[in-house]
């Protein structure tokens, strides 16, 4: 589904991506690890069209990122806040979204009942603005409107930041589901290691922004080797 290819993006005399090739299959649900500055954020930047890389090129679906939009129907993200409308309130970005793709309010609505738990009566029915939000709550809005389309692929950067732990563990399971259940590859960036581990059958390490290694993770397997490479010791 996704293929890159000699893929590279400097700041300055900073490397910040230099990765040879690198390929995901639909329906891979990929976790993106590596210490701060490693690369994750440009890696996602990059494949978003949201950077313009020095050289080299993401293809995803046979689609150059950054020569054509038609990838933008089958994908969907949450990089930021800079990708909420800090003016509408909750309902009126989510109905936005759904508009941008097609759907409408009543569509809306029934997409949003899976993620009743995750809102947990916060989000919904508030009549505040995104920008009176805390920061979990507004990483919980971006995610849910990065998921309403049902995209084929999803890229979340770092989705338990500022999460409180009841919704880290709601959020890991619905995206294990949605990638279970719509064969949708998935792609996330984090530092909790235990996450990733509990629901990436598949792991990438990034470091000085290149992947030095592509982990199957099988019944937690990849817990040893990202533990020694962290060297989080007991
Ligand atoms: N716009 C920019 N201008 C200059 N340097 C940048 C810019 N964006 C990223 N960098 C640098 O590129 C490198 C990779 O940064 P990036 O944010 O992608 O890392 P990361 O793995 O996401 O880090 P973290 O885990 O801390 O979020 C870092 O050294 C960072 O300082």
């Amino acid at each position: 589904m996704i293929n890159i290819d000699n893929l590279k993006k400097n700041f300055g005399s900073k490397v910040a991506i230099d990765i040879e090739h690198y390929e995901l299959n639909q329906g891979d649900m990929l976790g993106l690890v590596g210490n701060n500055g490693a690369g994750k954020t440009t890696l996602f930047r990059l494949m978003l069209d949201l950077l313009k890389a020095d050289k080299g090129k993401v293809i995803i679906n046979g689609i150059e990122v950054s020569q054509s939009e038609d990838w933008k129907n089958f994908t969907g993200a949450f990089i930021d806040y800079s990708f909420l409308i800090d003016y509408l309130t909750p309902e009126e970005y989510f109905y936005f979204i759904g508009k941008v793709y097609g759907l409408n309010k009543e569509e809306v609505n029934e997409r949003l009942l899976p993620f009743e738990r995750f809102m947990s009566g916060e989000i919904i029915g508030q009549k505040k603005y995104i920008r009176n939000y805390s920061a979990g709550n507004k990483q919980k809005i971006g995610i849910i409107a990065a998921m309403l389309h049902h995209p084929q692929l999803l890229i979340l950067d770092e989705p338990f930041n500022f999460l409180d732990p009841s919704s880290q563990s709601v959020i890991k399971h619905l995206l294990k589901k949605y990638n279970e259940e719509h064969q949708a590859t998935v792609i996330i960036s984090s530092h909790n290691l235990n996450h990733i581990i509990d629901i990436c059958p598949r792991i990438a390490l990034q470091e000085n922004g290149i992947i030095i290694k592509d982990i199957i993770n099988e019944n937690n397997s990849a817990e040893k080797e990202l533990e020694d490479y962290f060297n989080i010791k007991e």
